[in-house]
């Protein structure tokens, strides 16, 4: 997909505004609450750039997911995994290039509350639930898109809502330990609830940064079943290091390297490619 093609969508939906014009339109989903998949990517960078003090971070950074993709992205220390998830949330504006969420947003418009409004769930490597709270409250307050006071005083689980958290449980493995305290939760449990948390929000697309890092071997090998389970529902964007696991869950992996993509394909392709191997995995 070209960015000619996004901004005809774009076009596209403006036609359909009151006010009409290509203004009112840009950034905008078709329908409230949905992405437009029309050209099957649910996220498109091209040529995005952002340096630091004159260093390229990131450079003519060039990736498209598919709606329901799994995709690994690998790459040594310092090669923009991390500057390319702030990109995608609005965290950090690139100075140059792309990046559109399905055909119609243009998410470099948008700051990055508005971004994970729309559906786009961002996992830091460090868990950060409530540990005081149990894992039924950590899920319930995920809920509570309103953050005031008042409003979460007064936040009962509607009937719906009750039943996307029993699921959610269920998907994570944590079904039966809905009243431990999350603190009391391993680190891996703690992983999955802050997981968890996150499809609280059904989000459209998730950014995972190094979700197995420190996971005991048994926990590794039920995260890879559960992003199994999420894929297809869900578009997932993993950044590891952890091969096995990688092997385990991703068709497609990109290796980043200085900020851009060096290689692209099956683990087995990237893990043969000559250069893949001099950067990153000979080491
Ligand atoms: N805010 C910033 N200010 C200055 N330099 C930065 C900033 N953010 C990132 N960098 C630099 O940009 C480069 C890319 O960093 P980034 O954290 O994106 O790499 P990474 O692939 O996530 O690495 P790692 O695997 O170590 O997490 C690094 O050289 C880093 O030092």
């Amino acid at each position: 997909m070209t960015p000619l093609l996004m901004e005809l969508g774009a076009e596209r939906v403006a036609s359909h505004t009151e006010s009409g014009g290509r203004a009112a339109g840009w950034g905008r989903p078709a329908i409230a609450g949905e992405v437009d998949l029309t050209h099957g990517r649910i996220l498109y960078l091209e040529d995005v750039s952002v340096s630091f003090d004159g260093f390229k971070a990131i450079n003519k950074l060039s990736l498209d997911i598919a709606p329901g993709e799994l995709r690994c992205i690998i790459g040594p220390n310092g090669a923009g995994k991390t500057t390319m998830m702030d990109i995608i949330t609005g965290k950090t504006r690139p100075d140059a290039g792309t990046v559109y969420f399905g055909s119609t947003i243009d998410l470099l418009r948008h700051t990055e509350a508005e971004i994970a409004q729309m559906g786009i769930g961002r996992k830091f490597q460090k868990p950060t639930v409530f540990e005081q709270l149990t894992v039924f409250e950590n899920l319930e307050l995920a809920l509570k898109t309103d953050k005031g006071v008042k409003a979460s005083m007064f936040f009962r689980l509607r009937s719906e809502q009750g039943d996307r958290l029993a699921h959610v449980l269920h998907t994570i493995h944590l079904a039966g330990s809905e009243h431990r305290l999350a603190g009391n939760l391993s680190h891996g449990q703690k992983q999955w609830l802050e997981i968890g948390m996150l499809l609280m929000q059904d989000p459209k697309l998730l950014l995972l940064d190094e979700p197995v890092a420190g996971m005991t071997d048994e926990e590794t090998v039920r995260t890879a079943e559960l992003f199994l389970t999420l894929k297809g529902q869900h578009s997932l964007v993993v950044v590891e290091h952890d091969m096995s696991f990688i092997r385990r869950i991703c068709e497609v992996v990109t290796v980043l390297c200085d900020g851009s993509v060096l290689a692209q394909g099956t683990l087995d392709e990237v893990q043969s490619d000559e250069r893949v191997i001099e950067v990153y995995l000979g080491r």
